[in-house]
């Protein structure tokens, strides 16, 4: 785990855009494309402001959601209703590069659908894990990341890559997320996170290791970044 801790939050973007573009450049050389798995909440806001400073040929990046909430594209509350009117419009990327869930669905039907669709764009069978790039990554102050979230049987799941939650803590309550065998699978997963409210938990997940969801995250072929402002890498 590699801990970076910065002054402040415009330092934290500057950071997250020369890491992400480090992941984005290996990808595109190696197999001429980036498949990225991107969360919300505060992480979203730093990335609106990261990617579109990154040099790179967009065309080539594919966005998935390391999680997403269970409400139509337009709503409030939908991560890529947010990134579609936030960070789109900064840069040329196309619609088309998003993968949002399918929510005319049942929830645990459009976990399923998600889960093909993240299979179909590695083109691997049922049988393998897909290796994201990058993963990015938020965490709240419970130590709940994606929509994993503590004490919660999600936690275990094994067999499935994208999972149903329909009693989230955090509203709104149903979602899906992608689980613990995807996420560690990952080529590279950074949590990005400012501000005196993180500190406590980021000592209690990073540092004392409590059993809390964030973490859990540890890519077994992969690297964890953490990118901090001062505040809330005050106790690492
Ligand atoms: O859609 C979501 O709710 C996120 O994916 C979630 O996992 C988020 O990253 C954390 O809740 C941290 O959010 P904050 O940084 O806003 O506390």
């Amino acid at each position: 785990m590699s801990k970076i801790v910065v002054n402040n939050e415009s330092e934290v973007t500057e950071r997250l855009t020369s890491e992400i573009s480090k992941c984005a450049k290996r990808a595109i050389d190696e197999r001429d494309a980036f498949r990225i798995g991107l969360s919300g909440g505060s992480v979203l806001n730093f990335l609106c402001k990261a990617i579109p400073k990154i040099q790179t040929d967009l065309s080539k990046w594919k966005f998935f959601f390391c999680d997403e909430r269970y409400v139509d594209e337009t709503h409030p509350e939908s991560t890529y209703g947010v990134y579609k009117t936030k960070l789109v419009p900064e840069t040329n990327l196309k619609l088309q590069q998003f993968v949002p869930i399918n929510i005319s669905l049942p929830l645990n039907e459009c976990a399923a659908d998600y889960e093909r669709k993240v299979r179909d764009e590695f083109g691997i069978s049922n049988s393998e894990i897909p290796e994201f790039d990058l993963l990015l990554l938020g965490m709240g102050p419970d130590g709940h990341t994606c929509s994993l979230f503590p004490n919660h049987a999600l936690l275990q799941e094994k067999s499935l890559l994208i999972a149903p939650i329909a009693d989230s803590p955090k509203p709104p309550p149903k979602r899906v997320t992608m689980t613990l065998p995807l996420i560690n699978n990952a080529k590279c997963c950074i949590f990005a996170m400012c501000g005196a409210s993180k500190a406590e938990m980021v000592k209690r997940v990073f540092v004392d290791k409590e059993d809390l969801p964030a973490g859990k995250i540890s890519p077994k072929n992969g690297e964890l970044i953490l990118i901090l402002d001062s505040e809330a890498g005050k106790y690492l």
